[in-house]
């Protein structure tokens, strides 16, 4: 008898000017601080994470980069770290790969630059995820500011390179606490037969318990940020809740 596997969690933390932030839908100027973005990740460590997933938002808008920080963060952890924000080229692949993450995201790499980003899958397998960041079924990429094509011909395009797993962000949800997009999850495991890991609007225990549900859709792991900052739950509060 096959075992349903339990949901995972990646508290996430986003780094702006070297702090912990929360933006509200991805924009710019909308950020609130947590400060230290290796106490952030500590603290959800201590908490039992298993994950964190750890963003560079100056690399990801290319007005600059946390790039050294980052590094110190996931080499100071013992947790998986998922890796995302300005990775675009071999350098900046390499060098995050380097900091000893699980894997790396890889967002506006995968909308415009599609042959490397092909390469980048064939050189290092389940190691890359696609960050799939939408606005309806328009993917969008530059810290959110580009459009960068439809969701379900990337998808198609990825899928066919063999990318691993993607992690799909409604952008319009992102930092509101309005509750994750159910049908966006859906429509995108309907679409791939790769893991998902679903991003955006987590509000409450029972937010959690209903992505939980779509696991067995091929809903993989959950990605909570400011309702863990925002102390609408604790991280044990969820981990409990998406135990059972
Ligand atoms: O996470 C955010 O709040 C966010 C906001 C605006 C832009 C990007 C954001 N996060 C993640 O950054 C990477 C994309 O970076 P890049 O395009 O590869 O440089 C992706 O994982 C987004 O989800």
């Amino acid at each position: 008898m096959s075992e349903t596997r339990r949901l995972e969690l990646l508290p996430a933390v986003d780094v702006a000017d070297g702090q912990a932030v929360r933006l509200v839908q991805g924009e710019a100027g909308s950020e609130t601080s947590y400060g230290d973005p290796l106490a952030a990740a500590m603290a959800w460590q201590n908490a039992g994470a298993e994950w964190i997933h750890l963003v560079d938002l100056d690399a990801a808008f290319g007005r600059g980069s946390n790039r050294d920080l980052l590094a110190e963060v996931t080499g100071k952890l013992d947790v998986k770290v998922e890796l995302s924000g300005g990775i675009r080229d071999d350098a900046s692949l390499e060098a995050a790969l380097a900091t000893g993450c699980h894997r790396v995201n890889l967002g506006t790499a995968a909308l415009e630059s599609p042959d490397w980003a092909r390469s980048a899958i064939a050189r290092h397998g389940d190691k890359i995820a696609v960050g799939l960041d939408v606005r309806g079924t328009t993917l969008a990429g530059r810290g959110w500011t580009r459009e960068g094509g439809e969701l379900f011909e990337t998808l198609a395009r990825l899928d066919a390179d063999g990318c691993a797993r993607y992690v799909v962000t409604d952008v319009k949800k992102d930092g509101t606490l309005t509750g994750p997009n159910l049908q966006l999850l859906r429509d995108v495991c309907a679409a791939t037969d790769r893991p998902v890991v679903a991003s955006g609007g987590v509000s409450s225990l029972d937010d959690l318990r209903a992505i939980a549900e779509l696991v067995p859709l091929g809903v993989e792991g959950a990605i909570v940020g400011k309702a863990l900052y925002a102390q609408a739950f604790t991280l044990e509060e969820a981990l409990e809740a998406v135990s059972r």
